[in-house]
């Protein structure tokens, strides 16, 4: 593509994303930020206000010392003074930008600037002669263009183009704008301002109605070559067009957009994680491209279709955006497929197609009850599925524990004992003590086993944790341990016991369960 057909990204993450409520950032937090843009291949870095605070005007100068490939800008009203402070901060720039604004719409000029609209195309034209005076690089910004007369936009637009700028930026300053009207005004001022090809038209479009993307979208595709956008989407009030979804809709349709940007990709997610660690902003999971959801996949039909082909559900790359890979997440509507196929990647392979059944089933049970599924967790219920094979004469059926403050535990407990159920009831010094006793009582030789230790770890965190219980029995000179994993720490200290009793009688061939 020609240079004509570059999409410049102007990054105001650091200006505008820094005016979202409770979102500021000091120096050096800045300067860690725009190395990331510089690093992202990002073209312009607005670094910040220099005139609003001593403290902005040295982020200003640090960025600008700081970053050599992108163009560092300041923002300026249009005000001798603002311009000459921004002027001043940018000085340490390889390429420094002024980007100096003045209110364009009824609204603005008559209450906030309380100044005709003649007296406005005036100011602008003598801050932007200012502003070219002391740097080459000048934009100038007809706030909230979005909601100005076209023909007032004309007017100034052509003159601040006579006076040196040559960016000329058109905000959506309220997120007024709907997309195919807006990218029709940026058409029209293109063709009916007669030095429109002086300039590099430019869109900064605000979320109010959650459209700043689609806007800018729709204006690029109608001639504008700059979009200023922002790290995941921060910005006053609902923020500004986010970067990653711009750059990412551009490049992963480019059948229809005729523009290509500079972006290296790969550095979007460590960017907007920075980003997000920074301001405290957390990431919204289902947020585009950078949410931890953006690349995840949960429902058993799109991960079936995911292993036997990834565009089957996905129109762009984990891995280009800068995620290590995209994620197969298992939840209560994943299917079989997926299952077996995590496992593996685990390193749990199943012996059987019947081994496998019965961990999926579990697998079912336990996203019933249980909101986030981890690895620790599958590796528990394939751990267990595994075992019930060692020796399955005796299984857990249910178990009922009564425990209240100032009594004794009584527990009851019904238990398959090869392929019969049987009951028993028990009290104990604590819970664990009442259902180990209840399974003693219909196993004859079991109060011979001696408990030598009992351990429980949460799977993983979170108070709805699966546990894991251990517990070591000896029984004549053979020490086993059984492993029981559930949500229920008495039903997992259960079938640990059982799995160690049962591991015992395979090891002994002798300790048959028996009724009483
Ligand atoms: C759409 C945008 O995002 S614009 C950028 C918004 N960002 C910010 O405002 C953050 C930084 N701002 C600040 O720190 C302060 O507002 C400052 C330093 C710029 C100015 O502070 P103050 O001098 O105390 O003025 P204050 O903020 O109260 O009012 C703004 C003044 O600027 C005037 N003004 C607003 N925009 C412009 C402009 N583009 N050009 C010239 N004057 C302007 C207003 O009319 C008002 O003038 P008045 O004092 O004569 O009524
Ligand atoms: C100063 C301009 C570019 C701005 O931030 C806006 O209009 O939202």
């Amino acid at each position: 593509m020609s240079e004509a057909q570059k999409l410049i990204i102007f990054d105001t993450t650091l200006r505008d994303g820094e005016q979202s409520p409770g979102a500021s950032m000091d120096r050096d937090e800045k300067v860690a930020i725009a190395r990331m843009l510089e690093r992202m291949r990002v073209d312009v870095i607005e670094a910040g206000f220099a005139i609003a605070s001593p403290g902005d005007f040295e982020s200003v100068q640090a960025v600008a010392t700081a970053v050599k490939d992108s163009t560092v800008c300041s923002l300026s009203r249009a005000l001798d003074k603002d311009i000459e402070r921004a002027a001043e901060a940018l000085k340490p720039a390889a390429r420094g930008r002024i980007h100096t604004f003045i209110a364009t719409s009824p609204i603005h000029m008559k209450f906030k600037l309380q100044m005709e609209p003649d007296k406005v195309i005036e100011q602008a034209v003598r801050a932007v002669k200012k502003a070219r005076s002391l740097i080459d690089d000048v934009e100038f910004s007809c706030e909230d263009a979005g909601r100005s007369e076209l023909d007032f936009l004309c007017r100034i637009i052509e003159q601040v183009i006579d006076a040196g700028a040559r960016t000329i930026n058109i905000p959506d300053t309220v997120g007024y704008a709907m997309p195919r009207q807006y990218g029709e005004t940026i058409r029209q001022l293109i063709e009916r301002i007669p030095n429109s090809d002086k300039a590099i038209f430019s869109v900064h479009c605000h979320n109010d109605l959650g459209l700043a993307v689609a806007n800018s979208l729709d204006a690029v595709m109608a001639g504008a070559r700059q979009v200023e956008c922002t790290i995941n989407g921060l910005g006053e009030r609902a923020g500004n067009a986010s970067l990653e979804e711009i750059v990412m809709a551009v490049r992963t349709r480019k059948d229809f957009f005729p523009v290509y940007t500079d972006i290296d990709t790969t550095h979007i997610v460590p960017t907007s994680k920075l980003v997000s660690r920074v301001t405290g902003f957390p990431v919204q999971p289902n947020k585009a491209i950078v949410g931890n959801n953006a690349f995840a996949h949960e429902s058993g039909i799109h991960q079936d279709g995911m292993l036997k082909n990834r565009e089957t559900y996905e129109i762009m790359r984990a891995e280009d955006v800068g995620w290590s890979t995209n994620r197969m997440v298992l939840g209560k509507h994943s299917g079989r497929n997926a299952f077996k196929s995590h496992l593996a990647e685990l390193g749990v392979l199943f012996a059987s197609e019947a081994e496998l059944n019965a961990a999926f089933a579990r697998f079912k049970e336990l996203a019933d009850k249980k909101h986030d599924i981890f690895d620790d967790d599958l590796l528990a219920i394939a751990k267990d599925s595994q075992q019930l094979h060692v020796a399955e004469s005796v299984k857990l059926v249910s178990l009922n524990v009564h425990s209240e403050t100032g009594e004794q535990p009584t527990a009851k407990i019904v238990l398959n004992i090869n392929g019969e159920e049987k009951r028993a009831e028990s009290q104990g010094n604590g819970p664990v003590d009442a259902a180990f006793r209840a399974i003693n009582a219909l196993i004859q030789e079991a109060p011979t086993v001696s408990v030598q230790e009992y351990t429980v770890n949460a799977v993983t965190q979170g108070m709805d944790s699966q546990v894991e219980v251990n517990v070591r029995v000896e029984h004549d000179n053979h020490i086993v341990t059984g492993h029981g994993a559930d949500l229920d720490i008495l039903v997992a200290s259960a079938k640990a016991y059982l799995h160690a009793l049962n591991t015992l009688s395979t090891v002994e061939s002798r300790l048959h369960p028996h009724v009483h």
